[in-house]
């Protein structure tokens, strides 16, 4: 077997994945993969633990059990924080800073994918005019479409995406299905939670439903 014959490991790798709080289990055991060029939906009820789920995998929560692998190696933190792009429900902005500054400001700290700009960034999310406008007097939607420009000007390639669609128009929503499949297309994969059905063909969509188990424990 040459080096090229072997087999290229999945983008993200969780083996036996849990997590549990005050002796509470919360998810898990969870064991599942997500390649380049693929996108995950993690689907579930109120409190399922799809928060939980994306703020282990991305290092903010510690599982109790289980691995994570990204690209084949044990996920450390330095190699979670080149990978992973983080979309949480909150903005994660700074607010007396202007849109502009907030999109600098992040690049300076995570780097930029190459041949982006926070200006065209801006542009692409539909806030062309707002460069100068403080974060803080944003609108909840105009909140969330910084947030995806940022998150566009990530060079991570693993996309943990809390809920994008929420405060988004339908404009939004259908700019998040772009979003996505120009970044699978690109090579990069996604993790996606979400109530409805709004990933998009022809993004390669596999579907991830987790289920509270104290409410299995009960059936
Ligand atoms: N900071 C916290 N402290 C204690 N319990 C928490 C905390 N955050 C979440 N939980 C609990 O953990 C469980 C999973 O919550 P999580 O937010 O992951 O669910 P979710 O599937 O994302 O829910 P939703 O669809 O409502 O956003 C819930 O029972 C919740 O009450």
């Amino acid at each position: 077997m040459t080096p090229t014959d072997r087999p290229v490991p999945p983008l993200l790798q969780a083996r036996g994945l849990r997590f549990a709080r005050n002796d509470e289990p919360v998810f898990g055991p969870l064991d599942f993969s997500v390649d380049a060029g693929e996108a995950l939906l993690v689907q579930g009820d109120n409190g399922a633990g799809k928060t939980t789920l994306l703020r282990v995998l991305a290092g903010l929560l510690r599982a109790d059990a289980g691995e994570v692998d990204i690209d084949g190696e044990r996920a450390r933190a330095a190699r979670r924080s080149r990978a992973i792009a983080y979309l949480g429900h909150l903005p994660g902005l700074k607010a007396d800073l202007s849109a502009l500054e907030n999109l600098n400001f992040l690049c300076g700290l995570q780097g930029r994918r190459r041949g982006q700009l926070p200006e065209s960034a801006m542009a692409i999310v539909g806030l062309s005019g707002y460069e100068d406008a403080l974060a803080r007097q944003l609108s909840a939607g105009q909140k969330k479409r910084l947030s995806l420009a940022r998150l566009w000007l990530s060079p991570a390639p693993l996309w943990l995406l809390d809920e994008p669609y929420a405060n988004l128009d339908l404009a939004g929503i259908e700019l998040v299905n772009r979003m996505v499949q120009a970044h699978l297309r690109g090579g990069g994969a996604a993790l996606v939670t979400t109530h409805g059905a709004y990933a998009a063909p022809p993004v390669r969509t596999r579907l991830l439903v987790l289920q509270r188990p104290s409410l299995e424990a009960a059936a």
